[in-house]
């Protein structure tokens, strides 16, 4: 593949490098893109690798159909079959119709499984059959469907620990992996650490009608020699920050170090285990530290009783009690739609657990109203960072000892660039 055509897929899709690793990805993409073999792309979280299925899908002949990327990693466990499946009416409770899911919906085009090491088992074997025969079944039904898909999927677990743990598809990962395309951290790509930089500010100028930031010799150095556990997404959340909050346009090396410091102090997350707990915070700090766990604690309770209540009335379903509250029951759990046959309500997108939308509005009003959102922010940040490491990097572990829903989890990561 001549390097002018590379240039040509990076200014398409606003991808930025030079990088040999990131050449060699691309021009693989470009490569297997006219095939119909499936792709793994592997790469740490934040690197870009969302950039690879859009390309093959773009230069596929399944270009005017349809291309879906789903985040596996980010649906309940319970939906995630009749999310990509679809589902039969009547199969669960909440299913009161019919639903296509994505692999019908895409048919002729390309599906992206974002994190498919979080895949369930019985959803991989399904998946299996998609990749081996383009059958499956829906969710409730028994009737064999056909569907001709695409499939890329990417990953940022190391999946041959996962497939010794018995948590992947040995049979799978080879279908998966026929070809597989690796993107590289931001740390081994040192020198494009300033183009990204310069490509980032000015974007961000221009949407905050700002002028760009720019940096001293001193700080692209310490950029540069930053390891990025975020990668660009991490690099890119950053500048946004620094070109909203900084009136000074020219960061210091100080002033990045109040955003990025060197060493990140990690302190334990629980209460039980005070091994790891940095002694040398102050007794100040500390008790922050406590009050904001009380406080996450109290969400949680919080969210589990509105679960609680979401049930009850749910099954002892009075409609005239819920014609009468519906302003308050819509502000607690979201919008609600009547299903007229048996006079139960539900929300109005199924696809959103009650929990989820509890956190996210309890959460809300708690930095509108109460907090700093800054510091509540950052002490957020810091509790999903406790809870990722205290759980090997385990999302589904890490959101449960936090106390949100996975798709909360998963939206956080992103938000902050974790
Ligand atoms: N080379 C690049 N040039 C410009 N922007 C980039 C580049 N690589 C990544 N980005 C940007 O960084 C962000 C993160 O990229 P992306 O979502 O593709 O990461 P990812 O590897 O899929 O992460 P995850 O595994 O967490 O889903 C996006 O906003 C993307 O546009």
């Amino acid at each position: 593949m001549e390097s002018i055509s590379i240039q040509n897929i990076k200014q398409k899709f606003g991808i930025i490098g030079y990088d040999y690793a990131l050449h060699r990805a691309l021009e693989k993409s470009i490569q297997v893109a006219p095939t119909d073999i499936s792709v793994l792309v592997l790469g740490e979280s934040g690197v870009g690798k969302e950039f690879i299925p859009k390309i093959i899908h773009q230069y596929s002949s399944r270009k005017h159909h349809t291309y879906i990327a789903v985040n596996c990693g980010a649906i309940p466990e319970g939906t995630i079959d009749s999310e990509l499946f679809g589902h039969e009416k009547g199969s669960f409770t909440g299913a009161t119709s019919m639903r296509k899911g994505y692999f019908e919906g895409a048919n002729g085009g390309t599906i992206f499984l974002d994190e498919v090491g979080e895949l369930p088992l019985t959803t991989q074997v399904r998946l299996l059959r998609i990749l081996e025969s383009g059958e499956f079944i829906k969710v409730g039904s028994s009737k064999i469907q056909k569907t001709n898909i695409r499939i890329v999927a990417a990953t940022n677990l190391n999946i041959v620990e996962s497939i010794q743990k018995g948590k992947f598809r040995e049979d799978l990962y080879y279908r998966l992996n026929t070809v597989q395309i690796n993107v590289p951290p931001l740390r081994f790509r040192k020198n494009d650490v300033k183009f990204l930089f310069k490509k980032f500010s000015n974007d961000f100028a221009e949407k905050y009608h700002m002028p760009s930031i720019t940096l001293t010799e001193e700080s692209l150095k310490y950029l540069e020699n930053y390891p990025w556990p975020g990668n660009i997404r991490q690099l890119k959340n950053l500048i946004e920050q620094i070109s909203v909050v900084e009136t000074k346009r020219e960061i210091s090396i100080e002033k990045l170090k109040e955003y990025i410091p060197e060493n990140i102090p990690s302190i334990s997350f629980s209460n039980h285990n005070n091994n790891n707990v940095i002694e040398t915070r102050s007794f100040h700090e500390r008790e922050k530290d406590f009050l904001y766990k009380i406080l996450f604690d109290m969400k949680k309770n919080l969210n589990d009783l509105k679960d609680i209540t979401f049930q009850l009335i749910k099954n002892n379903s009075s409609t005239r009690f819920i014609e009468k509250n519906q302003h308050l029951m819509e502000k607690v759990f979201g919008k609600m739609i009547h299903n007229r046959d048996d006079s139960i309500f539900q929300l109005e997108d199924s696809s959103k657990s009650s929990s989820d939308l509890d956190y996210e509005e309890v959460e809300e009003d708690l930095t509108k109203n109460e907090f700093s959102s800054f510091s509540l922010q950052k002490k957020e940040i810091e509790f999903i960072q406790k809870a990722l490491k205290k759980n090997n990097g385990k999302r589904r572990k890490a959101a449960k000892e936090l106390g949100i829903s996975e798709r909360t989890l998963y939206r956080k990561i992103k938000q902050y660039g974790l």
